[in-house]
């Protein structure tokens, strides 16, 4: 099998939690996916619903799609393509799903920390492949992770953007991708600027991972959450 990443690369995401990869895609396509983003996001009636418990209790403020690619040729084939270096860094592995994380300028939207699988599942079965389609800089926002955290266990009760220990920001540009561990401590920080900040999102994961109840709960640090049921779970 080719492998896409260099040794190198792929040392780095296991040991790390997370790799940037500057200019993964050219700058025509990138705008082809810029494109095909701006067109779902447009569709308000699209937006996933989530209680308004979630987004209070874990003061997510932001609009999220999921599976844009079921409608969209552009992004199936860009998210297909990506099982090449999932299959390189998981094994052989499933595609699992997609989404469009859209933080709306004037609203100062932000995603708070959090973990895409709850760490019942072990690191190294589930990666986030997230496609910048625009630059980024301080005032739209950046990505929050903490390097390494994909093996420490559940995010700490806390204030869901607080300063995190160790933490750094990466201000993708244009066609950069971003490889997260599900498990990795991640979040964005605020969108503050006149345009708004769009990401797109491929997950795969491991073989082991398929029909787990890991998938369903994301983890903030103010409780995990249950997306399948919709419903907050006491914080444990
Ligand atoms: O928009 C981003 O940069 C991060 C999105 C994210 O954390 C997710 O979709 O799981
Ligand atoms: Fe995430």
């Amino acid at each position: 099998m080719k492998m896409p990443l260099g040794n190198e690369a792929y040392n780095f995401i296991r040991e790390q939690g997370y790799l940037h990869i500057p200019r993964y895609m050219d700058s025509d396509t990138t705008l082809e996916i810029y494109e095909a983003i701006r067109e779902v996001v447009f569709q308000e009636s699209l937006r996933a619903y989530n209680t308004p418990e979630f987004y209070k209790l874990h003061q997510a403020i932001n609009f999220t799609f999921d599976n844009p690619h079921l409608n969209n040729e552009i992004l199936r084939k860009f998210s297909e393509s990506l099982s090449k270096v999932s299959n390189q860094i998981i094994g052989p592995s499933d595609f699992h799903m997609t989404l469009i994380q859209h933080n709306k300028s004037g609203l100062n939207h932000s995603i708070p920390w959090h973990q895409d699988i709850d760490s019942s599942a072990e690191p190294g079965n589930f990666y986030n492949f997230l496609f910048y389609p625009h630059d980024s800089n301080e005032s739209i926002g950046g990505l929050r992770v903490v390097p390494k955290s994909h093996t420490a266990g559940p995010l700490s009760q806390g204030g869901s953007h607080d300063y995190l220990e160790g933490e750094i920001t990466i201000f993708p540009k244009a066609g950069d991708l971003i490889i997260v561990d599900g498990l990795t401590f991640h979040a964005v920080s605020p969108n503050l600027s006149e345009q708004d900040r769009v990401s797109f999102c491929t997950r795969y994961i491991s073989k082991e991972l398929i029909g787990t109840k890991a998938l369903d709960i994301g983890r903030y640090r103010t409780g995990s959450y249950d997306y399948a049921e919709k419903k907050d779970l006491d914080f444990a």
